[in-house]
């Protein structure tokens, strides 16, 4: 089922995801609605926190068409370099906002996968990028946070006008 994506500034959204306990056929049905959510969107990354499920759980397809589902479970990364790249982010839950965010250009990834194997992997360009975007919102962090005080309230403003022209 499609799920509903939570919006900035949505306070929900602020949340620090707990682990997940039990890689089960329950989670398995979330992390399926969660893919249909996303290719639905569209985007290439979702985590549970967007859609009001507030466990360490990411989902993302980087590919063009939908062939590479990719599943994270309680992900851990760690910077390999300290050099950063630049990035032009969007975020399913700041639609229409896109900003540059500086982030560690490699990084090495450990997480669980949907049968609950635990895997490791390097990653850079923009599974790097996208890994940690997704791992912020599990962390209750957005990309908006990393622009300026003047800019993130100009986005929030624009937002909270289209929630309330809503029904
Ligand atoms: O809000 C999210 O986590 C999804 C977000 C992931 C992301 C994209 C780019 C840089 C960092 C993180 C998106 O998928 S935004 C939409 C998007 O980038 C896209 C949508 C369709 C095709 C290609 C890209
Ligand atoms: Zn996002």
């Amino acid at each position: 089922a499609k799920l509903e994506i939570l919006e900035f500034p949505d306070p929900r959204l602020r949340t620090v995801a707990k682990p997940v306990e039990k890689v089960d056929d329950e989670l398995r049905k979330l992390i399926d609605d969660m893919f249909e959510t996303m290719y639905d969107a569209p985007g290439i990354g979702l985590a549970a926190s967007q859609v009001n499920v507030h466990i360490r759980l990411i989902v993302m397809d980087l590919s063009e068409d939908k062939s590479e589902p990719r599943v994270f479970i309680n992900p851990e990364i760690t910077p390999l370099t300290d050099d950063t790249a630049p990035y032009e982010e969007g975020c399913l839950s700041v639609p229409g906002f896109y900003e540059k965010v500086e982030r560690p250009a490699r990084v090495r990834i450990k997480a669980l996968d949907r049968d609950g194997n635990t895997f490791e992997e390097e990653a850079d360009e923009l599974l790097a990028t996208c890994i940690q975007h997704e791992i912020d919102h599990l962390d209750g962090k957005l990309f908006v946070d990393y622009v300026s005080r003047l800019k993130r309230d100009r986005i929030r403003k624009k937002l909270e006008k289209i929630h309330r022209q809503r029904a």
